[in-house]
């Protein structure tokens, strides 16, 4: 890791003597552990680390800890805690000592045992956890670890639910579109409940804290329980590394997360459909995942969770892609999964600010993670050098030599949502820390299954809402689970799986912030062109990235454009480095019927799927409120 090392005190006395033949260690066991020096994992930051308030020894600081994490798994009915004690069973010393936190003495079996909690481990120990213990777990020729995710390789939304209170029923989006599928308090403590006896019944749990938003003043603490090394590493990857001291102070988590991911729920508690649950309770700032061990469910857990923390700051929250320019200049990269946020967000010209869920505050731009979550679908060297060379820790699903290790992108055996977890640092040109000024820049992209939409367009402020709350791309297989093939797909604010309010309350905030920083919208379709799916091919990575360059750099403002029929997008009449006949996707279709058609076909579903927001009103803004339905398609 990069990162820096503070937090160590060095022992003279223990120190190897440089260029000198003896060591100074009295026994084998002195010598080894010499080669470990006491740290913590820590993501680099520039921040100053806050004054250490606590006064407290060594083994006061770690006992508090251990209570705290004891009460995370306290079972709701038959104990307050278990009893915990830090390190892995099978090398942790028996003398436990002062380690040991037994609060209750009602005796049940669980009781009886301890619950060994390995806390925020570095990733080479996570690795050998894996290694032990987790089938499937190698290590490839590049160093990292690939695992399984078992039987789903995707999130499961229609297994997602959050507990429907006095207070939820009226602040969250209900009802028709909306991912918030509801279930009770008594439902969720239920489950809560089956994911804590689980979590209980192992020999060790891992516990990570962590931190979720760049801007500091707006940071959420999280604390993830789990069964798995894989999942401790993803978590370690993609939130926030706390450094030591910030972990010494972390306190009370603001939320928690319980995953039991190979335990499934029980189909006979109310609002069970299938054995997968992954429960959201605001009041109780907790989530609970049963039934699958896909590891983008706590990610996008936790971004469903600040899709409701920070609007009720005024900060919005952006399901997008982030990256800025050496002159300040920062671009949002919103799209629906296998659209290309991380692939075009990750540019060897720019500075990567995040690549997924970032935060839109009046301050500037935060990336909400620590960590990057790729495709890695026929990923090449040649196409994608920075995220090829920071393949580091976590492979999700991949296929690999059993001699060699080596990699192969192209097979999709296990799954097509093949996935690389890296820390943001792994990418040489990562902005640290991750945030930056107001974005100039708002870039929309569709993976257009029908290839009817232009390559690139420049879209008005009423366009680039209308676009927004549509959230349309084809939805490339994979990553959700049961799609096969690319369908046209309508996701509101390009991520409506993880809203919690009203997709119109985002939308006017977006408005807002946009009009007020002066940011211009486009459109860019990274799918198909030629032909739909099947006749015509994918639009080259490389012209997108020509596309991108010239938004980037300004030239694109400066060309002349014609108008489209039907959607009446403005598309650039040339562009440096993109053959000028596919700018306009009539152009490339051998059979100009079967486009009309095609493209009528699109805007129908574009009007069909809006009908739903036509009685709402965008903000306060009634006069953009009637310009945004108006920019839709007309026929
Ligand atoms: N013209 C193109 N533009 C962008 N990506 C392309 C293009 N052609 C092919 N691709 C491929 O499409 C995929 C885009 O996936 P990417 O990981 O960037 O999606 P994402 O928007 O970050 O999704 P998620 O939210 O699920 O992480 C990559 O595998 C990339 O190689
Ligand atoms: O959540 C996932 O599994 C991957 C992802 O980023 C998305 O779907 O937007
Ligand atoms: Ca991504
Ligand atoms: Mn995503």
């Amino acid at each position: 890791m990069g990162g820096t090392r503070n937090g160590y005190n060095g022992d003279a006395s223990h120190k190897v003597e440089a260029g000198s033949n003896t060591v100074k260690a009295q026994t084998i066991d002195e010598l080894h552990s010499m080669q470990k020096k006491r740290s913590a994992p820590n993501t680099p930051t520039t921040r100053k680390a806050g004054p250490t308030f606590f006064d407290l020894s060594e083994n006061q600081r770690q006992e508090q800890q251990l209570q705290s994490i004891s009460a995370s798994l306290a079972s709701l009915t038959r104990e307050s805690g278990p009893k915990v004690v830090r390190g892995d069973p099978s090398i942790a010393s028996k003398k436990s000592g002062n380690h040991v936190f037994a609060p209750t003495i009602h005796v049940s079996d669980s009781s009886l045992k301890f619950t060994h909690i390995l806390y925020n481990l570095s990733p080479p120990e996570l690795y050998e956890q894996a290694i032990k213990y987790e089938k499937g777990s190698f290590i490839t020729s590049t160093g990292a670890l690939a695992t399984l995710s078992g039987a789903k390789t995707g999130r499961a939304p229609r297994d997602k639910r959050v507990v429907r209170d006095d207070v939820t029923k009226d602040e969250l989006w209900w009802g028709k579109g909306s991912p918030n599928i509801e279930m009770d308090e008594h439902s969720f403590l239920v489950n809560r409940e089956r994911a804590v006896d689980y979590l209980n019944s192992l020999d060790k749990v891992f516990v990570n804290d962590q931190f979720l938003n760049w801007d500091s003043e707006n940071r959420i603490k999280v604390r993830i329980v789990s069964a798995r090394a894989y999942h401790s590493l993803f978590m370690h990857n993609m939130c926030i590394r706390p450094t030591p001291e910030e972990l010494e102070n972390f306190g009370t988590p603001d939320f928690t997360i319980y995953n039991a991911g190979m335990f499934p729920c029980n189909r006979y508690t109310t609002y069970m459909t299938s054995s997968t649950s992954v429960d959201l309770n605001l009041k109780r700032r907790e989530m609970v995942i049963l039934g699958t061990q896909y590891a983008g469910e706590m990610k996008k857990g936790l971004f469903t969770l600040m899709h409701y923390l920070m609007p009720k700051r005024q900060i919005l929250t952006l399901h997008s892609g982030c990256n800025m320019g050496k002159d300040g200049d920062v671009a949002l990269f919103f799209g629906l999964s296998g659209t290309g946020k991380t692939t075009l967000s990750t540019d060897h010209n720019r500075f990567l600010i995040g690549d997924d869920e970032h935060c839109w505050s009046n301050k500037g731009v935060s990336n909400i993670e620590g960590g990057c979550y790729a495709k890695c679908i026929d990923l090449s060297g040649d196409k994608e050098p920075d995220i090829w060379n920071a393949i580091k820790f976590v492979l999700e699903n991949v296929v690999f030599d059993e001699y060699t290790r080596e990699v192969d992108y192209y097979d999709k055996s296990v799954t097509e949502n093949t996935r690389a977890s890296y820390p943001i640092e792994y990418i040489t040109n990562a902005k640290i820390p991750c945030v930056g000024p107001h974005p100039k820049n708002v870039i929309l992209l569709a993976c257009d299954a029908f290839g009817v939409l232009p390559p690139v367009s420049k879209l008005t402020l009423a366009q680039t809402m209308y676009h927004f709350i549509s959230g349309y791309t084809a939805l490339v297989a994979g990553t959700e689970e049961g799609v096969k093939e690319p369908k046209a797909t309508f996701s509101a604010c390009f991520g409506a799986a993880f809203l919690m309010l009203h997709p119109t309350k985002y939308a006017a905030m977006l408005a807002e912030k946009m009009q007020k920083h002066g940011a211009t919208g486009w459109l860019v379709n990274t799918g198909w062109s030629g032909g739909s799916y099947g006749s015509g091919s994918r639009i080259k990575l490389s012209y997108t990235r020509k596309i991108i360059d010239a938004i980037h750099s300004g030239s694109l403002l400066e060309e002349s454009y014609t108008k489209t029929k039907i959607f009446g997008l403005e598309i650039p009449t040339k562009l440096e480095g993109v053959p000028t006949e596919i700018l306009d996707p009539v152009n490339t279709w051998k059979d100009k019927t079967m486009y009309e058609e095609t493209l009528l076909k699109l805007a129908r579903l574009f009007k069909n799927n809006f009908e739903t927001f036509s009685n709402y009103k965008i903000g306060t803004d009634n006069d953009l409120t009637k310009k945004i339905l108006a920019a839709g398609p007309n026929f």
